[in-house]
């Protein structure tokens, strides 16, 4: 069964606080932006201005290296696609993506072993640049992850409860204790940094493949996220002062069958003078190693039940998530990132058909 849409025209700002002081009310908010929205601010998160101004600061000195000592970072360089990539590396709906990325995950030893599973070789170390050149940037990045992943915990109880579990019902069946959570730093140069050819597309319209829930930090004012809601129509997603955005992935979507929805969403590159955008954000994964049945929820919960959103996505559920989740990680990771596939993944890119399965046509 489904129910009416209820359209959104604005994405809101949840208080945390008020969590605690009239919890009742909070969920029914959380439970209508899941439900409803996919989008939603959060404020009063426990993550200092301080200590997000400083990792701004981070994330604007390791964009402003030289561009051989961030090529010292790339990707290339390990089998886990964390590290940087340098812009229009990457491709959304047929076209590249205007930004430049730095991925980092909390720092995990690499333990496979040939024999094991190829997805185990995603866990590894981060690929950090000279400590010389920027000394505070892996301790502010390492601290922003494991305060980031301390929220999305947070949120992901808060989520089971406003859908109708009991707290622990998505940790404890999704998650991993020691899983490596990845998150990224991307900067969105403003249109006059680049060539006329490469039009405002910072990143296209998607739905984030995979995960729970995305916590992203917008460091600049910039008004460039936009959020599409049922209709079709863009919805502008503008830095509000003091909160994070959160989102649902596509992974929590399926795991609640549609009823917490993963929202289509994109970046515009910033106009021209005004400088680029630092956007910073966490992506609260689920656990690669078992098979991912869906929960069951109440009837009520269910009842409410969205029926399908337009979307400009060209995302499509593969079933391979829910029977082998970390193969169709490694094997999207693949697809996004040819080259790192090829060094170290090539038979099993091969045999998969990664190529045609998977990967967008490049232009
Ligand atoms: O930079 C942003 O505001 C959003 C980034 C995003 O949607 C993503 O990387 O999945
Ligand atoms: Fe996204």
């Amino acid at each position: 069964m489904s129910a009416d849409i209820v359209d959104f025209d604005s994405i809101p700002v949840l208080d945390l606080q008020e969590a605690k002081t009239n919890k009742r009310q909070f969920l029914n908010k959380l439970q209508n932006a899941l439900i409803h929205i996919g989008f939603f601010y959060v404020r009063n998160h426990g993550i200092s201005a301080d200590f997000l101004e400083r990792l701004t600061a981070n994330t604007k000195d390791f964009f402003d290296l030289s561009v051989d000592e961030k090529l010292k970072t790339e990707k290339i360089h390990s089998p886990t696609f964390l590290g940087y990539s340098i812009q229009g590396n990457e491709i959304t709906k047929d076209k590249k993506d205007n930004r430049e990325q730095y991925d980092f995950a909390n720092e995990l030893p690499s333990t496979w072993v040939p024999g094991e599973p190829e997805y185990k070789r995603l866990v590894g170390p981060n690929l950090w640049p000279s400590p010389t050149l920027v000394p505070d940037f892996r301790p502010s990045i390492l601290s922003f992850h494991s305060q980031a992943l301390e929220l999305a915990t947070r949120l992901i109880r808060l989520t089971a409860e406003a859908l109708g579990l009991e707290p622990e019902a998505l940790l404890n069946s999704y998650v991993l204790p020691n899983q490596q959570h990845r998150a990224k730093l991307i900067k969105y140069p403003a249109v006059d940094q680049l060539a006329p050819q490469d039009g405002t597309q910072g990143v296209g319209a998607h739905r984030d493949t995979g995960s729970l829930l995305t916590i992203l930090y917008q460091a600049t004012e910039h008004q460039a996220l936009q959020v599409q809601n049922h209709s079709g129509k863009w919805i502008s997603a503008p830095p509000v002062a003091n909160t994070f955005v959160v989102n649902i992935g596509t992974g929590l979507e399926y795991l609640v069958q549609g009823v917490a929805i993963a929202t289509t969403h994109r970046v515009i590159n910033p106009p021209a003078g005004t400088g680029s955008r630092y956007s910073i954000a966490f992506f609260q994964g689920t656990r690669p190693d078992k098979r991912l049945l869906p929960v069951d929820l109440p009837l009520h919960i269910v009842d409410q039940k969205p029926k399908k959103a337009v979307s400009d996505s060209g995302y499509q559920f593969h079933k391979l998530f829910a029977e082998n989740p970390g193969l169709y990680t490694l094997l999207n990771r693949i697809s996004s990132h040819r080259d790192v596939g090829i060094k170290y993944y090539h038979q099993l890119a091969k045999q998969h058909g990664v190529e045609d399965i998977y990967s967008p046509k490049i232009k």
